[in-house]
């Protein structure tokens, strides 16, 4: 096997990795399915939304003209000649004198410029129902408590832009303009592929010697996470023929290949080999701890991506390099995780010059002030630990020690509100 040159950095990965990704094709889905998704083509409105003026209140639809120029000259009383619900309309005129009362939603009566609502109107005679006479106090602004027609969107208008993220509300935006379908990036096709020949399914109860295959579900929910449609592939046991045909048939239907295990140098490793057998190899290792063994390179003109087998190792790979390529796949530009800065609340030597990436939790302390405390146990073997944090305090290259109280950049993970502070 050709030497591949050298120990690379994790942003010369990341390059690699988009480098050899292009945007996946559009596709047309159902509006709610375009939810969270990147919008590949401009939208439009179908017509002006909201089609007419309307009140956003309940009261009375008025005309400014009964209304004096001097406050002396109030209050004013006005005849209650007609109601309008919401979902109907009056096409009737309004003269001098006059006023219909109205529901928040219904079509504002051609002669009216302003809604007063009920609050502030006293019943002279009756309840305020057609024939009633009401009272008003005050002059109301002209266009009071109306919504005009195509504050939302006039007809034609591009109410999303190509590039971008269409959220929840935007689907209900475009439902209000008629856009009943989006056209937006198709999710990428993810493989996962758990080699090892020590592994068995989840459901079963391992014999002696071997485990369950837990990265191929992590990696899976990850692929997820990140926006792919992923399905996982069998486990291919660790024999260098079997897992060259689980790949090359692999990179007949996917976007993207990720294999777990066999990304060392041990003596049944071998992804590495497959790779550079079956198509070009670009990178076998990072400068990362977590994750030094990370495979990458092209079958067939697919992405084939091998992660290292120990949990940790395998989670760091997918989240800091995989991830970013899968959403630059889908047209989001934003690619990383968020980072903040925190206070570490321990000091660290280092033997290793690698950058490493501990497991941390990141909270608030009683001044308001981060504060970043990583997991005691920094074993790559451990899935606990990582379901346990909410970040990843990164440790820079190097041997310089780590002070307690120094600021360190911390990456935010795939966790939920309740655990970012
Ligand atoms: N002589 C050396 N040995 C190792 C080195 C090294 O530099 N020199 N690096 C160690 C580090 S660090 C890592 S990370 C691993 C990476 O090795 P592999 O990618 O070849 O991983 P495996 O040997 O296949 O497995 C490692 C570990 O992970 C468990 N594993 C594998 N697949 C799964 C799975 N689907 N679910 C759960 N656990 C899995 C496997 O049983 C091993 O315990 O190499 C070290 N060795
Ligand atoms: O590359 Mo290993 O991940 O340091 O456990």
């Amino acid at each position: 096997m050709t030497e591949i040159p050298r120990m690379i950095s994790l942003e010369e990965a990341q390059e690699l990795v988009l480098s050899h990704t292009t945007r996946i094709p559009a596709e047309t889905v159902p509006l709610i399915e375009a939810s969270g998704r990147v919008a590949a083509e401009d939208i439009t409105s179908d017509m002006d939304v909201s089609p007419f003026a309307h009140a956003a209140m309940d009261g009375f639809a008025v005309r400014l003209a009964d209304f004096p120029s001097n406050e002396a000259d109030l209050p004013v009383e006005l005849d209650v000649i007609a109601e309008v619900p919401a979902g109907a309309t009056y096409e009737g005129s309004i003269e001098a004198g006059q006023c219909v009362r109205i529901m928040t939603g219904a079509a504002l009566p051609a002669d009216a410029d302003a809604v007063v609502k009920y609050e502030i109107v006293e019943n002279v005679t009756g309840d305020g129902k057609t024939g009633s006479r009401v009272r008003f106090a005050s002059v109301p602004a002209a266009r009071a408590n109306i919504r005009e027609a195509g504050e939302e969107a006039k007809e034609g208008e591009v109410i999303v832009r190509a590039g971008e993220i269409i959220n929840p509300a935007g689907i209900g935006f475009l439902a209000g303009c008629g856009a009943l379908e989006a056209s937006v990036y198709r999710r990428p096709r993810i493989a996962v592929i758990p080699i090892g020949s020590e592994l068995v399914e989840p459901s079963e109860k391992p014999g002696p010697g071997h485990i369950r295959n837990s990265n191929g579900y992590a990696m899976a929910a990850c692929a997820h996470a990140a926006g792919a449609a992923c399905d996982m592939l069998p486990i291919v046991p660790d024999d260098e023929d079997a897992l060259a045909q689980a790949v090359k048939e692999a990179c007949k239907t996917y976007d993207f290949v990720v294999t777990t295990g066999g990304a060392s140098n041990g003596d049944f490793d071998f992804i590495k080999p497959v790779v550079e057998r079956l198509g070009t190899l670009y990178m076998t290792t990072v400068n990362m701890r977590p994750g030094k063994a990370q495979t990458f390179g092209i079958v067939d003109g697919t992405p084939v991506f091998g992660l290292p087998g120990n949990p940790a190792a395998a989670y760091m790979g997918f989240s800091l390099i995989i991830r970013p390529a899968l959403r630059a796949m889908q047209g989001y530009s934003a690619l990383e995780h968020p980072h903040v800065q925190a206070r570490i609340t321990r000091g660290k030597k280092k033997k290793d010059p690698r950058r490493i990436f501990e497991r941390a939790t990141i909270a608030r302390n009683e001044d308001g002030v981060l504060e970043v405390t990583p997991a005691k146990n920094q074993s790559s073997g451990l899935f606990g630990v990582i379901q346990r944090s909410n970040c990843i305090a990164v440790i820079p290259e190097g041997l310089d020690p780590v002070n307690e109280g120094d600021l360190v950049e911390c990456i935010l993970l795939d966790v939920p509100e309740e655990a970012i502070v």
